[in-house]
């Protein structure tokens, strides 16, 4: 079994106990469900830069990324940083996030949180929209055409945007739909692991324009930007590159700063 299929076969096994844990009706209850979303699509078409900056602990491919920051203080970096969204991990036994994590990140910052999950049930949605989502990640490796129907249209529904990843052709055919918002190439194949940016570039040109282009992983230099950008991208989800040192806003600022100017 590669990694992908164990960690959805994990996270059916835990959406059903977080299920009989938390009932919808309680998930609804929360003041987040009142809350007016911002939207990352929107940030990423008037922005220069279009930086998603990740907060992520560990993963499967890397282990130990870095164990000593909280997330209050990468939240207000990246928010100072002037990034148009954070991306927060909310798997705990591969990546160690939390949904806890998502609520300390929307209680620090006023920027476009997206819940970095890997969404297998409409109930996740609720529990995004209840911890300060405010746009959820579809992987078309894990969803039939008709989850990722009924998911993205659930998600619009909670005012949510909706960011759809692909990782090769054949996903891409079978996710191009009007409920998506934004579609992200993810330059890391997360059976294998292995890192090319030449994906994003390959399949650019097959995704319609009314749709943001955001290239995901490995992304660790401004020239990897620059490069992807004739290509129409205007997003870049940028994790590694900034949780590996000791101040990601920091990190983070200096990049944007170099690539603006
Ligand atoms: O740390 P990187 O290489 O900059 O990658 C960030 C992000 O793209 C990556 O964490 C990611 C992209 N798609 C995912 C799906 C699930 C978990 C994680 C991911």
């Amino acid at each position: 079994m590669n990694i992908l299929d164990k960690i959805t076969l994990d996270k059916r096994k835990e959406v059903e106990l977080r299920k009989s844990l938390i009932p919808v009706s309680q998930l609804e209850q929360s003041v987040l469900f009142e809350r007016v979303t911002i939207s990352l699509a929107n940030n990423l078409r008037h922005s220069k830069s279009g930086i998603i900056a990740e907060h992520k602990r560990r993963s499967p491919s890397k282990s130990v990324i870095n164990n000593t920051l909280n997330v209050q203080d990468v939240a207000k970096g990246y928010e100072a940083a002037g990034v148009c969204g954070m991306s927060v991990l909310t798997d705990g036994k591969y990546f160690g996030g939390s949904l806890d994590d998502l609520l300390t990140a929307r209680a620090s910052c006023n920027i476009p949180l997206l819940r970095k999950e890997f969404i297998i049930d409409e109930y996740q949605l609720l529990e995004a929209k209840a911890y300060g989502a405010d746009v959820i990640l579809l992987i078309a490796a894990i969803l039939s055409k008709d989850e990722i129907k009924q998911f993205s249209e659930f998600a619009k529904t909670l005012n949510l945007d909706v960011l759809l990843e692909v990782h090769n052709e054949e996903e891409l055919h079978k996710s191009i739909m009007p409920s998506l918002d934004m579609l992200g190439v993810n330059n890391r194949n997360l059976k294998t692991f292995d890192v090319n940016l030449d994906i994003s570039k390959s399949l650019s040109n097959l995704i319609p324009d009314d749709f943001v282009k955001v290239s995901e992983s490995g992304i660790s230099n401004i020239n990897a930007i620059k490069e992807l950008q004739p290509y129409g991208y205007q997003g870049f989800l940028i994790g590694e590159n900034f949780m590996k040192t000791d101040n990601p806003g920091v990190s983070a600022t200096e990049f944007i700063q170099n690539l603006e100017k």
